[in-house]
């Protein structure tokens, strides 16, 4: 059926204009007419109404580009399956979307717009279904996993090592989505921080976060034997194994998790590939994943880790020692684009860059002029939950201007948008 992007995005604009309400009067709209629905939902709907936003802006966005359309509703569909979605709550769904349209729209709405909104919710809501159905056959809806590991190397950081009950199959860099018990029905996006291993474990680094549910519920609470639900992986910030580029590397704090998963893979890969990592945090105890990478690099030379380091510390000697009491390597005092202008021209490298979503938004810049091509710097922007990240307002101009391969996959913006 002929689309028309044209009148939706008309019609949304003004929508647009009231988001709040307009989110607020389509759940409310939503359970008054299926008040059944409302289990399936968080207790606090606040993120949840900047994810359905967050998804319609994305669909709107891109209702003239059918691959990017078909790989967000794919994603969406099979991540929806953890909410116990089925094929028939769709319904119920779209005649409270089109009603609030109609509603928020003013005098932009008319029969053609009610048509269009009606024929392209038709499209969404098939190719959900869909691939909810496809999933469906291979994989299950969620996995429970069981916390077999547990470190705690500073007050607000944990390194969580879980064991899902079945196969858990994806690519490094991915991230999934997390349930812990103490909050029901809440989901919140974690980076996995390994490569996938054969004995299927998982390693997750989580930061506390001021008022965040899920992260303090995983650092400050969690124990070992505590069960965990994890939705399907997600995201593609993953490594382009067909380049045989050198690779540059950008951590900042937690956001060194799938850059690890990737460094592993790299360095398991045939071709050798010369890899620098530049990785930030506020001190030394921070750092959390040294430990490992140190062995990484005991083993594989060509790997160069450069941490960098906001605050020095008081004891020089102190602060060239990872918690355990193992070099940190190489040691750079400042911000992490600080540590850039030495590693010369990086005309010849992919870069992969994760972490504070304003470090990544200075870092593209500054490895631009460092030479790296727009098309070979991967990031993954939008891909984590709003409790660690907070706002995630971009201007067009800057989305724009972070547009890579890996990140303008609307896929990448699922985390926030589950509807
Ligand atoms: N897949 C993904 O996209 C992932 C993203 N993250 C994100 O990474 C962040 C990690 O947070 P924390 O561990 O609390 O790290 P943090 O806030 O302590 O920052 C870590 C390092 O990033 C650098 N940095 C921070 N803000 C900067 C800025 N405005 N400009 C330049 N450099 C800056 C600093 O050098 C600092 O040492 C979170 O926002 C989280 O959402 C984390 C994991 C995965």
């Amino acid at each position: 059926m002929p689309l028309n992007p044209g009148l939706i995005r008309d019609t949304f604009t003004e929508v647009e204009k009231q988001t709040e309400r307009a989110t607020a009067y389509f759940y409310g709209r939503l359970f008054a007419e299926n008040p059944r629905l409302r289990a399936m939902f968080p207790p606090a709907m606040d993120v949840q109404r900047d994810r359905l936003f967050s998804a319609l802006v994305t669909i709107v966005q891109n209702l003239e580009s059918p691959d990017t359309l078909s790989g967000f509703l794919g994603h969406l569909g099979r991540d929806h399956r953890k909410f116990g979605v089925e094929a028939g709550h769709y319904d119920a769904v779209g005649a409270a979307l089109l009603t609030t349209v109609r509603k928020f729209s003013g005098t932009a709405w008319s029969v053609e717009a009610a048509q269009a909104w009606s024929d392209a919710y038709a499209l969404a809501a098939r190719m959900m279904i869909e691939a909810a159905e496809e999933h469906s056959a291979w994989a299950p809806p969620w996995w429970h996993a069981e916390v077999i590991d547990l470190e705690r190397p500073c007050r607000d950081l944990a390194r969580i090592t879980l064991r899902p009950n079945q196969p858990y199959s994806y690519l490094p860099g991915q991230y999934l989505s997390l349930q812990a018990a103490r909050w029901p029905r809440v989901w919140r996006s974690y980076s996995i921080a390994n490569a996938p291993r054969n004995d299927n474990l998982l390693r997750l680094v989580v930061r506390g976060v001021a008022g965040g549910w899920v992260s303090n519920a995983l650092v400050t609470h969690t124990r070992l034997g505590d069960r965990v639900l994890l939705g399907p992986p997600l995201g593609s910030m993953v490594l382009d194994a067909t380049s045989d580029r050198d690779l540059v590397c950008v951590a900042g704090g937690s956001g060194i998790a799938p850059v690890k998963a990737i460094l592993e893979q790299v360095v398991s890969l045939p071709n050798r590939r010369n890899v620098v990592l530049l990785y930030g945090a506020g001190d030394r105890d921070h750092l959390s994943e040294i430990p490992d990478l140190m062995k990484l690099r005991a083993t594989y030379p060509w790997l160069r880790v450069v941490s960098v380091l906001e605050r020095e510390s008081d004891d020089e000697r102190l602060s060239r020692e990872a918690p355990d009491g193992e070099s940190i390597g190489e040691v750079v005092h400042g911000r992490l684009r600080d540590a850039l202008p030495a590693l010369g021209s990086l005309a010849d490298h992919d870069a992969y860059v994760c972490g504070p979503p304003e470090m990544v938004r200075a870092m593209v810049p500054d490895l631009r002029a460092a030479g790296v091509r727009r098309s070979r710097i991967y990031h993954d922007l939008t891909a984590i939950g709003e409790e660690q990240s907070g706002s995630r307002e971009e201007t067009e101009a800057e989305e724009h201007d972070l547009a890579a391969p890996a990140a303008t996959a609307a896929d990448e913006i699922l985390d926030r948008s589950a509807l």
